[in-house]
């Protein structure tokens, strides 16, 4: 288990202070793949850096399994930082060396027996699926096989942990996907607690089971993956959320539409076009769909509906109050 407790970060340059991250408290469980979001200059580098000490937090505790990491020097904090691993966006491998001399390179830091090196170096290779780039060079490897390359690195000395500082930023969308897979893959066959930073929501959507926005230093939400995009609270996070699974209809549709426009969410397996519409039949009032789609986040169906609803208030009122008892959630969407 990693814990933040309250963490701060502060910068201090000519004559002023800037605070990187403010009083930040997060758990984040074993096995967990958590990602961390946020605009640029949110604090997600600086809070994701106190983890291994990379940046030394100004104040607060950074716990992994209950030690204190900030209270740890010497070849304690040298042992406890093996157990966490880092891959970058820009990667840093040594180009001088190939890439089966780089992951022995990170072996060999971590004082792996010489003789244990080359099988170690086959295994990581297997496992990251780069058996055949053993004796090229960084340079000749597209992006993603880059990263690759850093994931094995990471993976050398066994972590517990491993964290991903804008990991596929650097990569298209398609090779962005293999990685995440892989980094899924390494999740659940090693155990392995992955952290992410990341300004790509479509990232958090595809691999975190939880999540946190942060802004100005501070979490200003965290949580389940799947009940953040279901009901998220924030203005900011609704917005990194719109911008994976938007729900805006076209001003030219919107004139058209005299009745209520409301959103309708069911969570789950929940049948939503049959809750709609029983409500139809059970009530005096008119829906109309104009927008319907089911999103499957962390492999869980999450059903979204736009529909305009014609009646009498009091009969929209009641339809929207049945489809909330029959487990949806309605929100108005106000529009001229
Ligand atoms: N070494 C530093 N010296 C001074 N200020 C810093 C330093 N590193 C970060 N900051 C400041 O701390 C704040 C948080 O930056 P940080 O890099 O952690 O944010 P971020 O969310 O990771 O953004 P980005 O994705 O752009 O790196 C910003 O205001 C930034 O300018």
């Amino acid at each position: 288990m990693l814990e933040f407790q309250n963490i701060t970060k502060i910068y201090e340059s000519k004559k002023k202070q800037i605070v990187g991250v403010d009083n930040v408290s997060l758990t984040i469980n074993k096995g967990d793949i958590f990602g961390i979001v946020g605009y640029s200059g949110a604090g997600k580098s600086s809070l994701l850096r106190c983890v291994n000490l990379l940046e030394r937090p100004t104040s607060g505790k950074i716990l992994v399994d209950g030690i204190d990491l900030t209270k740890l020097s010497g070849s304690k904090l040298r042992i406890a930082r093996l157990k966490i691993g880092m891959i970058f966006q820009h990667f840093y491998l040594i180009s001088q060396k190939t890439v089966g001399e780089n992951i022995a390179f990170a072996l060999r830091a971590a004082k792996t027996p010489k003789n244990k090196i080359p099988t170690k170096v086959t295994e990581l290779l297997e496992m990251v699926g780069l058996t055949d780039k053993r004796d090229v060079y960084p340079g000749q490897l597209s992006g993603g096989q880059k990263q690759r390359v850093g994931i094995a690195r990471a993976l050398a000395n066994n972590p517990s942990i491993l964290l991903c500082d804008e990991a596929t930023s650097a990569l298209d969308p398609k090779t962005t996907l293999s990685i995440l897979k892989l980094l899924k893959e390494i999740n659940q066959r090693l155990g392995i607690t992955i952290v992410l930073i990341t300004h790509e929501m479509d990232v958090v959507k595809e691999i975190c089971n939880r999540m946190a926005i942060m802004q100005d230093g501070r979490v200003i939400e965290e949580g389940e993956v799947y009940d953040i995009f279901a009901e998220p609270k924030e203005p900011l996070t609704k917005e990194f959320i719109n911008s994976v699974v938007s729900f805006e209809i076209p001003n030219e549709i919107l004139k058209e539409v005299n009745g209520q426009v409301i959103k309708i969410l069911f969570k789950g397996d929940v049948a939503g076009e049959g809750v709609i519409s029983d409500t139809m039949q059970r009530f005096d009032v008119k829906g109309n769909f104009l927008h319907g789609t089911i999103e499957y986040i962390q492999e869980r169906p999450l059903g979204i509906f736009i529909m305009e609803l014609q009646g009498e208030t009091a009969a929209v009122n009641e339809a929207k109050h049945y489809m909330e008892q029959r487990g949806a959630l309605v929100e108005v969407i106000e529009h001229v």
